[in-house]
């Protein structure tokens, strides 16, 4: 058990433009790539297969940002590893060219995507027979409450289920505020967090005994942590997760 260290949603953001600014040159296609990759890999830590014979549906739920090209990445990934993830992506992001070229991929993959038009409704993908776990891709650290539509009627289904079928959460459970927590409706209760580079203020809110913590995103160098007051972490070998 390590001790949790956070940074504000101000620091958050201030991380990922220095990363990505010109000095340093990260792209965001590497970044949400690992980032994507290590939420794949705490499922498989707390999902695997072998475990659970006869289920093998991971839900992905995708918002409109970052967050959801995260799980875009991890629905790849999940395919290579053997699950059967089923996107659902409401609001397709156009900020840049590069999200058409992450669904490809998923289709390339085989991955089914839903969209809002469809006649099965999302919801009648959550199985407790099938689906091992919900990915909430939805917002990340940039969310502001309230929730818009069709978000907010997204997260009051995952409520109603989520004692019967886990949620992984990335980087923020999403209806939480990034620095408050759970203070606003609707919002849901993750079994997993995964923390993307380091854990944001309301992490601080999650019960230990509910939700398991995970840090991933392992792309910054120790001085960089240091510069920005915290400690790195002690990751082990080649993994891209540590549970906190
Ligand atoms: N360094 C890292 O750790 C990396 C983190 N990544 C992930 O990126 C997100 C942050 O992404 P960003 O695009 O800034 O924001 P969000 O995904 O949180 O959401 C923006 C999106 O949401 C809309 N929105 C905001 N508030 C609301 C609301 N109340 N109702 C409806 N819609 C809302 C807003 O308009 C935008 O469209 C971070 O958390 C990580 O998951 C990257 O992968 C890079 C590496
Ligand atoms: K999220």
């Amino acid at each position: 058990m390590t001790a949790l260290k956070v940074v504000s949603s101000k620091f958050a953001s201030e991380i990922d433009q220095e990363l990505m600014g010109s000095k340093v040159g990260f792209t965001l296609q590497q970044l949400m790539e690992l980032a994507g990759f290590s939420v794949a890999q705490t499922i498989q830590r707390e999902y695997p297969l072998e475990q659970n014979k006869n289920k093998n549906e991971v839900l992905i739920i995708v918002g409109p940002g970052n967050n959801g090209g995260d799980g875009l990445v991890c629905a790849r990934h999940l395919k290579l590893f053997g699950y059967n993830p089923i996107v659902y992506y409401p609001i397709r992001s156009k900020r840049t060219p590069f999200y058409g070229q992450l669904v490809n991929q998923l289709e390339f993959f085989q991955v089914p995507i839903l969209t809002e038009e469809q006649s099965t409704k999302w919801v009648d993908y959550l199985k407790p027979e099938k689906t091992l776990c919900i990915v909430d891709a939805i917002f990340g650290f940039s969310f502001k409450p309230p929730i818009r539509e069709p978000f907010g009627s997204i997260v009051a289904e995952m409520h109603k289920v989520e004692d019967k079928i886990p949620i992984v959460a990335v980087d923020i459970p999403t209806g939480w505020d990034v620095d408050e927590g759970p203070v606003a409706e609707p919002h849901t209760t993750p079994r997993v967090l995964v923390s993307l580079t380091v854990p944001k203020p309301c992490s601080k809110f999650i019960k230990p005994e509910r939700t398991a913590h995970y840090v991933g995103g392992r792309f910054i160098p120790n001085h960089f942590a240091e510069k920005y007051g915290f400690e790195p972490f002690p990751y082990q070998g080649t993994d891209q997760v540590l549970k906190l």
